[in-house]
């Protein structure tokens, strides 16, 4: 009964087997597994719903997941005999799906972080071992299009052996493989150092290789940060409003986090004092959406709609409109912190003459300066140029991505903010960026 049924009812089968008394089955203890992997479901699933393929497949992967160790060794046995020539399904790897249903994809950080858990938990421990010691190596320094190579090497054999045979020469790579990727792993796999890998690469080793990642997260020239900035527009129909106010709110978020108020820390009701200080440009936008206890320094005002509605809102909500320039002794005696929203990436040295004294407030200020996407008057690409009035700021909200001169800061807190970044877009400019967790509109970018 439990070989002529095999094929369709093995569980079922296995249950009438163990049922006989007289039943003398070599497999007895297989079948006890069975059995009780059969009742402890609430009901069986109605005929129908798991097809043929499905179901080997399950009873092959439950056969080695056995908790008893004989149970599980002779299923695995019985189960290899009999279901060799069954090739389990695998689910199509999440990216493949995603995009056969055309619709946004990982980012490269996600895809990075993924093949970095999967390389650790290949099924086969000899394909971790060689995997996990292979990724903790190489996954901080590939490019997407090297990702992509290896993500499909490891994620698309459906047969962990023919991985373990392709990397060891025991068999010869299919075509599909044959990249620099590949061939990489298979040098590493060759260890003519003699490497010791006796163990799994550690979890503190990924960590430590991630934070390795960091620095290599993209930093964009002027030029890409244009005309991302004019794709998000143009392309992906977003309005300066939306964005401006996302950003605004991120470098809240990122204010609140390096500078929390002391009411949340000791009850006290001091209230931290904050001056804006923004500019004639988008950058001055995100300063003043900015929402902590503010005054705000605007000292050429836009007219655009948009800016005069912010200052209107700025007014209406009782925010101090801050009419002479501030200087660093001003700073010092009236605010706490300082944001610098006067230019970001469209800015181009050297500062005009009606922005210098507040710039040279900003760089000689004593208490901690918070610039938003590009420390004011550093060029955009090379950082600080102008030694007279470089600003040093304690905290940097990049936004979308970091631009090249954020390579020069060497202040305390770095944020990422601007989480509407498409994937799709992201990928087109090779972005590599860290993912933001839960909901927040801030990820840090601190080593
Ligand atoms: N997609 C994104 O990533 C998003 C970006 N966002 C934010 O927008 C910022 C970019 O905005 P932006 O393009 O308006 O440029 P920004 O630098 O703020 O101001 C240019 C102004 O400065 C002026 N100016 C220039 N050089 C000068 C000088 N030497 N001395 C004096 N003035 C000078 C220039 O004058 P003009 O040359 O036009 O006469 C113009 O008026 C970006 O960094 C980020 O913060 C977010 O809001 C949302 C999403």
């Amino acid at each position: 009964a439990y070989q002529s049924s095999f094929n369709s009812r093995l569980g079922f089968a296995a249950t009438a087997a163990a049922a006989s008394p007289a039943t003398e089955f070599p497999l007895q203890s297989t079948i006890n597994v069975l059995v009780e992997s059969r009742r402890s479901r609430v009901h069986p699933e109605p005929e129908g719903l798991e097809s043929l393929p499905d179901k080997k497949a399950r009873l092959l992967f439950a056969s080695r997941q056995r908790r008893l160790p004989d149970c599980a060794g002779l299923l695995h046995a019985f189960a290899d005999a009999r279901l060799e020539s069954i090739s389990p399904p695998l689910p199509l790897r999440k990216r493949q799906q995603q995009q056969q249903k055309n619709s946004a994809v990982e980012s490269v950080e996600q895809q990075r972080q993924r093949l970095l858990y999967q390389s650790r938990k290949r099924g086969m421990l000899e394909n971790g071992l060689l995997l996990s010691c292979f990724a903790d190596r190489h996954l901080p320094g590939m490019s997407p299009a090297q990702l992509d190579m290896y993500d499909a090497i490891i994620n698309e054999p459906s047969n962990d052996w023919d991985i373990f045979y392709w990397l060891t020469g025991a068999k010869p790579l299919p075509s599909r493989y044959d990249n620099e990727v590949a061939k990489a792993m298979i040098e590493f796999v060759r260890n003519e150092d003699r490497e010791s890998r006796i163990r799994n690469a550690l979890l503190s080793a990924a960590l430590a290789t991630s934070r390795a990642a960091m620095s290599s997260w993209t930093h964009l020239g002027q030029a890409s940060a244009v005309r991302i900035d004019e794709q998000l527009f143009a392309e992906y129909g977003f309005s300066v409003e939306q964005l401006m106010e996302l950003a605004g709110l991120a470098c809240a978020q990122a204010v609140h986090r390096a500078y929390p108020p002391a009411s949340e820390l000791d009850g006290s009701t001091s209230r931290p004092r904050v001056l804006i200080c923004c500019g004639p440009g988008n950058n001055g936008g995100d300063g003043a959406r900015f929402g902590y206890s503010p005054s705000v320094y605007y000292p050429k005002r836009t007219d655009k709609p948009l800016y005069r509605n912010l200052l209107k809102q700025c007014i209406g909500s009782g925010i101090p409109i801050v009419e002479s320039h501030p200087t660093a002794a001003t700073m010092a005696a009236d605010y706490d912190i300082v944001v610098d929203a006067l230019f970001g990436f469209s800015f181009k040295p050297p500062v005009r003459p009606e922005f210098e004294a507040v710039m040279s407030a900003l760089s000689g200020a004593s208490v901690p300066v918070v610039s938003i996407d590009v420390p004011s008057g550093w060029d955009v690409e090379l950082g600080p140029v102008l030694e007279t009035q470089s600003i040093q700021p304690d905290c940097l909200v990049s936004l979308t991505a970091p631009k090249m001169c954020a390579k020069h800061f060497t202040g305390r807190h770095h944020f990422l903010g601007g989480r509407f970044v498409p994937p799709e877009l992201a990928r087109s400019f090779s972005l590599n960026l860290p993912c933001y967790p839960g909901c927040e509109q801030i990820v840090s970018l601190n080593n």
